[in-house]
């Protein structure tokens, strides 16, 4: 039976269960549930502390995980990203008083307030600056308000919290970070896993694609065809009308209205868009 570790609570926990029931997997009905077991598909989940997750994985004591990229940098467990799931989107930034440091040149030699170490500390070795880390649970901008700190790494989303703070933010990011599956460095090949990986990658697919339908005249068929190729090849149905054909193909989503507007144009009619629920490429 294959165990995987997943966020309890937090940013992470919903989209993850969420995920996971898309991929036909049976998830927790309680909120408070700590292991929920799925017999149909031979899985068993276990509902962690996301901070812990890339712990358990990378020990070996669970064989996948989902955790976030900058949680699993600043773990250093010996495990490793294996699918990107596109969800838990954040970034990571340098913030300060504009008036005290102003440019990341100026990190040296500060105290640096973060609830992630690891992935400050990586950052800071990667570029040779020295400063001291100062580890925090949350709430780090409060940090240099009350004086324990110079300089605040942390996740920024709308800027609002860093506002408040009267902090703004240095340089470049230290780090981009989105919810991933984990697995051990060194695992061996295991088709379960193989199987899992392959419906979230469905999953992906689906989310990101729609499926776009058109009737068009056979004549201009190449032009419209050439607006959406599809994954393959598009699917060529004839039509009852001489000289009509159908047209199937997958195109991404946030390129639909647009897409749909350019075959408008090229004489495409009765374009409808479905969306996708599973698949498997
Ligand atoms: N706006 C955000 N704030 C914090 N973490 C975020 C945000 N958006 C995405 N994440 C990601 O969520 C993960 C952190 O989840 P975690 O549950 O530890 O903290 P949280 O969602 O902030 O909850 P809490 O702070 O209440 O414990 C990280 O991978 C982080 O990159
Ligand atoms: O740019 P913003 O939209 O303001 O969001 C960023 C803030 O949100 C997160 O804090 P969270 O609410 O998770 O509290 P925590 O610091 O206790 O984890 C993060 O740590 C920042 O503080
Ligand atoms: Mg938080």
């Amino acid at each position: 039976m294959l165990r995987i570790a997943i966020p309890n609570k937090g940013t992470l926990s919903g989209p993850a269960t969420q995920m996971l029931r898309e991929a036909g997997y049976r998830q927790r009905g309680d909120d408070r549930d700590l292991v929920c077991r799925d017999e149909a598909n031979d899985v068993e989940f276990f509902y962690l502390r996301p901070r812990d997750i890339a712990t358990y994985v990378g020990s070996g004591d669970l064989d996948l995980g989902i955790t976030g990229r900058d949680l699993l940098v600043d773990s250093a467990s010996p495990a490793e990203e294996t699918l990107d799931l596109d969800f838990g989107g954040s970034t990571f930034w340098f913030a300060a008083r504009p008036e005290t440091v102003a440019s990341v040149d100026m990190i040296a030699g500060r105290r640096i307030a973060t609830a992630y170490p690891g992935v400050v500390e990586r950052h800071l070795a990667e570029r040779g600056v020295d400063a001291e880390v100062i580890r925090l649970d949350g709430a780090v901008e409060n940090a240099v308000r009350l004086g324990v700190a110079d300089v605040v790494a942390d996740v920024v989303s709308t800027g609002a919290t860093l506002r408040q703070a009267g902090l703004a933010i240095i340089g470049e990011p230290i780090l981009r970070s989105s919810a991933v599956l984990i697995r051990r460095t060194g695992a061996s090949a295991n088709p379960q896993v193989d199987q899992l990986v392959r419906r979230l990658q469905g999953v992906l697919v689906a989310r990101r694609y729609v499926m776009l339908a058109y009737d068009v005249r056979a004549d201009l068929l190449e032009k419209a065809s050439a607006l959406t190729p599809g994954i393959e090849s598009p699917t060529i149905s004839p039509l009852h009308r001489e000289g009509w054909v159908a047209v199937q193909a997958m195109v991404l989503r946030r390129d639909v209205h647009r897409i749909m507007d350019e075959l408008y144009e090229v004489g495409a009619r009765a374009i409808l868009v479905t969306d996708i629920h599973a698949c498997r490429l």
